[in-house]
Formats: structure tokens, sequence, C-alpha cells
């Protein structure tokens, strides 16, 4: 039976929820739906760069199970793979996120905002508004053609590995070693810090 005073006398069995532990059940609550950590390479050098590569971001974090944790500064790099002066200069940046998408999934959302983007894809390594790369997907290793886990060059690209290591000095490229140690391997590669330019963890 309810009690015709039920609205205005508080429930006496129901205690107060300390705030400290509604922090804690909300931090058990992700842990439940095991979201895994994921680090993302993002280029442009087509368009407007900064802005293309905080509208990906802003996108990352709009997909379902899908968070943007960290941002990395931005660089200006010269192209990779490419005869010298033969394409303008990328940005690039490196997002680490935590997802419950599996990592096929984060590839088509990857996709699906290259393509928002109007990237075109008629050479390779030509030059594009946006890249979307999946440099690691916690710790898995895959030589799968569709997805290779880690990014298969990742580890011989300083405008990955440089941001990477701004936002997690500690990483490690699963079975090619620390991004610190890969990063002094690797011989000059056209890489300035745009201090003048950030781009921002979106709200
Ligand atoms: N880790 C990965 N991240 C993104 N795409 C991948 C990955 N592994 C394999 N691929 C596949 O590579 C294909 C080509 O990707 P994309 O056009 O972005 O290559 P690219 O950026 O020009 O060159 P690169 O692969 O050297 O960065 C994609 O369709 C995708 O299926
Ligand atoms: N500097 C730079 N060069 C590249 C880049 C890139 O993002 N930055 N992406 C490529 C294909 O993924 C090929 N070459």
């Amino acid at each position: 039976m309810t009690p015709s005073n039920a609205a205005s006398t508080p429930d006496p069995t129901v205690q107060p929820v300390p705030a400290s532990v509604v922090q804690q059940v909300d931090a058990a609550d992700s842990t439940l739906h095991n979201p895994k950590h994921a680090v993302l390479s993002l280029g442009s050098n087509l368009g407007n760069r900064l802005e293309t590569l905080q509208g990906a971001i802003d996108a990352l974090e709009d997909t379902p199970g899908l968070r943007v944790k960290s941002v990395s500064p931005v660089y200006e790099t010269e192209p990779w793979g490419v005869a010298p002066g033969t394409q303008s200069t990328y940005f690039n940046a490196v997002v680490v996120v935590k997802t419950t998408l599996p990592p096929a999934s984060l590839l088509e959302r990857a996709h699906a905002i290259e393509e928002a983007f109007e990237r075109v894809r008629d050479e390779r390594w030509g030059p594009r508004t946006i890249d979307v790369d999946i440099v690691s997907y916690q710790g898995v290793v895959s030589d799968d053609p569709e997805l290779t886990l880690p990014h298969p060059r990742a580890h011989e690209r300083a405008f990955v590995l440089v941001p990477w290591h701004d936002v997690d000095p500690a990483a490690e490229v699963p079975g090619q070693g620390r991004v610190a140690d890969l990063l002094s391997a690797l011989p000059e590669q056209g890489i300035a810090r745009r201090a003048d330019l950030e781009l921002v963890l979106p709200d």
C-alpha cells in the first residue's frame, strides 16, 4: 500500500547516496561495458586542414560507444611516401579513445568520417581532406589486410609516433617496441609542431 503522503515524506529505507559513491558506481559501470583503448592517427593535406581535423575529432566523439580521451598537439608534416614537392604539407594529430566498438566497427566509423569530409581515394598516398587510421587497438595484433593491427606502417612514421608520444610517453606499438625507442631510431622526417594551433577535446 502506498501512504497518502508518499510524495512529501522521504522513504526511510532510502539513505542519501554520497557523491563519491555515485562516482564509483559510474566508474564501475563503464568497466562493466569493458571499453577498449585505441589510438587513431588523423591527417589532412587538402582544404581547411585544422577545421577538418577538429571536425573528425568531434565526429568521433559523437559516435555511440566511443569517447575521445586525449588529443595531441598539431604537427605540420612533409608528405611521407611521395616524391618531395609533389603534395602540400599535412596537419597530423593523434587521438586516444575508449570504445566499446569492436575493431571492424571502429574502422567503419573511420571510413564514414572520411566520406563525410569527401575524401577521394584515387591514388595510393594521394592528397586527402582527411585520413583516419587505426594505429592500435588494445594490443590486438592482426594481419587481416582489411584491418591490420597495429597499423603496418605506424612504427616507421614520425607523423604518427611524435604526436602519439606527446599524449602517451609510455606507449608501445605491439610487436614493434616502445614509441620512444622507435622515434629515436627514425631519421628526421620534417615534423614541425604548430604551437599556434590547437585541437580541442570535445566537451
Ligand atoms: N590499421 C588500419 N587503419 C586503417 N585502415 C586500414 C588499417 N589496416 C588496413 N586498412 C585498410 O587499408 C585500406 C586503405 O586505407 P587508406 O586509403 O586509408 O590507406 P592510406 O591512408 O592511403 O595509406 P596507409 O594505409 O599507408 O596509411 C582501408 O580500406 C582499410 O581497409
Ligand atoms: N606527412 C604525412 N604523410 C602521409 C600521411 C600523413 O598523414 N602525413 N598519410 C599517408 C597515408 O596514410 C601518406 N603520407
